[in-house]
């Protein structure tokens, strides 16, 4: 048995994640033990995993997906860009350097190694391992680096499915185009395909996909319909339309809804924080990057960035910072979540991520920040208004306490992380608003400071709720897919050379 399959996209943001989630769900619901896999994701909402690794959020989702422990070797490389045009390579789930585009091009085959090496064992580990590709399988210009999509497959021999949207429209020409471009070598591993995204008459659809199936040889494996509402901490696409349905979701309990603005950072990580608070009935949350569109927010949340000194002069150049200001001195509650939370510090002092060296920050804790070499990764866990808060930390920068309270503690009361100063919070831990019974307290606190009725439901499960979403995803497969056939695609493996034909005129300047 093959027992692996690889799921590529005619563009980025055609879904791969979702149909890799949505076969994870699926076949662990067979009692498959399955595993997810991305040789190479550029993204940065990242995870910590239980021994301390850093991967993408999308395969953490995943991993949940199938119901496994989310480990590196499910992301061996992980890229996070910065705010110089360089990206930070996570590689195996500690960072090993800082590149640019060329250089890491460079660095490709040796990365290709590993990545090979992490899914053979997580083959010999799991019945199943679903790979998900990265972009497009057709870039001409970057496959014979590729790592993720054809030349991983070609080197792993795994079968393809290619996954276009359709919503986009275009979806057709996308796909024949993708095969027609790929070498004949290539073209053996693509299996069949997978519309995504679909919200049209299925009757008026079928001929297209028969059309399809006859131009290219290779058989439409499903066609999923457009999900509305469905939040995915995957998505990079800091669309918070997306995270909730709020015409079908419960509407607020008290007399108010409760207004969150984030602050819109140009390179900010980890914003699946604030999934949680938009989960919660009555909390409207919105991106900010205008004082303005502070003035009537009941929270202000300044969440996590990849570039905290960089992200903190655009701060300053849209002119958020005497805004900022006046709200604290206002008592109006203010948040900041690891890079958020290291800009309301008196100075920061950074050789490390910027190297701008002393920095002045906007002081509304008593704080100060120093950059480390080496980033902190960990899973910590503590309580705040008598309730348990996990959390995870991804960070260079330390920031060290003088005064204030502190807003997360141990298990006697000690401070263990953030610190709070009146209406200013701050923490290093991402996650914490995951926890219910902590952001429900928050949440009241926030609007008792705001001066709103707002009550939060007492009901509220985020677990529950991301558990809801990856069971959709897996209906999604088994209701919309042809599971036989994909079961038989991931037992067989590449089809036999001959049994698909070859589209010309394949990738240029191969000899096909
Ligand atoms: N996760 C974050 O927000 C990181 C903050 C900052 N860029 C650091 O590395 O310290």
């Amino acid at each position: 048995m093959s027992n692996a399959l690889l799921v590529a996209g005619t563009t980025s943001d055609a879904g791969k994640s979702v149909v890799t989630a949505g076969i994870c769900r699926w076949l662990a619901r067979q009692g498959v033990r399955v595993a997810p896999f991305k040789a190479q994701n550029m993204s940065l909402n990242s995870f910590v995993t239980a021994d301390g690794a850093e991967i993408g959020r999308a395969q953490a989702m995943q991993a949940q997906a199938a119901r496994v422990e989310p480990e590196a070797a499910m992301n061996p490389v992980l890229l996070k860009p910065g705010a110089d045009g360089r990206s930070q390579v996570v590689l195996l789930g500690r960072p090993v350097a800082e590149v640019g585009a060329l250089d890491y091009r460079e660095r490709k085959p040796v990365l290709l190694e590993r990545a090979l090496e992490c899914l053979a064992d997580l083959r010999r580990r799991y019945d199943v391992v679903v790979c998900e590709g990265a972009g497009s399988p057709a870039e001409i210009n970057l496959r014979d680096r590729d790592i993720a999509n054809m030349g991983l497959a070609t080197a792993a021999a795994l079968p393809v499915v290619v996954v276009g949207d359709i919503d986009r429209g275009g979806v057709f020409a996308a796909m024949y185009g993708t095969l027609a471009l790929l070498s004949a070598e290539d073209q053996r591993h693509v299996a069949g395909w997978f519309v995504n995204k679909f919200r049209g008459d299925a009757r008026l659809l079928a001929p297209g996909l028969e059309m399809l199936h006859e131009l290219t040889g290779r058989p439409v494996l499903g066609t999923l319909p457009m999900l509305p509402g469905l939040w995915l901490d995957a998505e990079d696409s800091l669309d918070l339309s997306t995270v909730v349905d709020r015409v079908d979701g419960p509407g607020p309990l008290g007399a108010d809804v409760l207004r969150v603005a984030v602050v819109r950072f140009p390179r900010l990580s980890n914003f699946t924080d604030l999934d949680a608070l938009a989960q919660e009935p009555g909390v409207l949350v919105r991106w900010a990057t205008r004082p303005e569109e502070l003035a009537d927010a009941d929270l202000v949340v300044l969440p996590g960035t990849r570039a905290t000194v960089a992200d903190l002069a655009w701060l300053r150049e849209r002119g958020l910072e005497p805004a900022l200001k006046a709200r604290a001195a206002a008592g109006l509650p203010i948040l900041g979540v690891c890079g958020g939370y290291q800009m309301l510090a008196r100075s920061i002092e950074d050789e490390v991520e910027s190297k701008a060296g002393l920095v002045g920050g906007l002081g509304l804790l008593p704080t100060d920040v120093r950059f480390g070499a080496e980033k902190v990764l960990a899973r910590p866990v503590g309580e705040a208004y008598g309730q348990r808060v996990e959390g995870y930390e991804i960070h260079h920068g330390v920031v060290s306490v003088e005064g204030g309270e502190p807003f997360i503690s141990d298990d006697d009361g000690q401070g263990l992380d953030g610190c709070r100063v009146g209406s200013v919070w701050g923490t290093t831990w991402h996650g914490a608003l995951e926890n219910d019974g902590f952001r429900r307290e928050l949440l009241c606190e926030v609007a008792e400071l705001a001066g709103r009725a707002f009550v939060p439901a007492p009901d509220t499960s985020f677990a529950a709720a991301r558990e809801a979403r990856l069971d959709r995803l897996g209906d999604l497969i088994e209701e919309h897919a042809d599971t036989d056939a994909l079961w038989k695609l991931i037992e067989g493996g590449v089809p036999a050379a001959g049994t698909l034909p070859f589209l010309p005129p394949g990738a240029p300047g191969s000899d096909a």
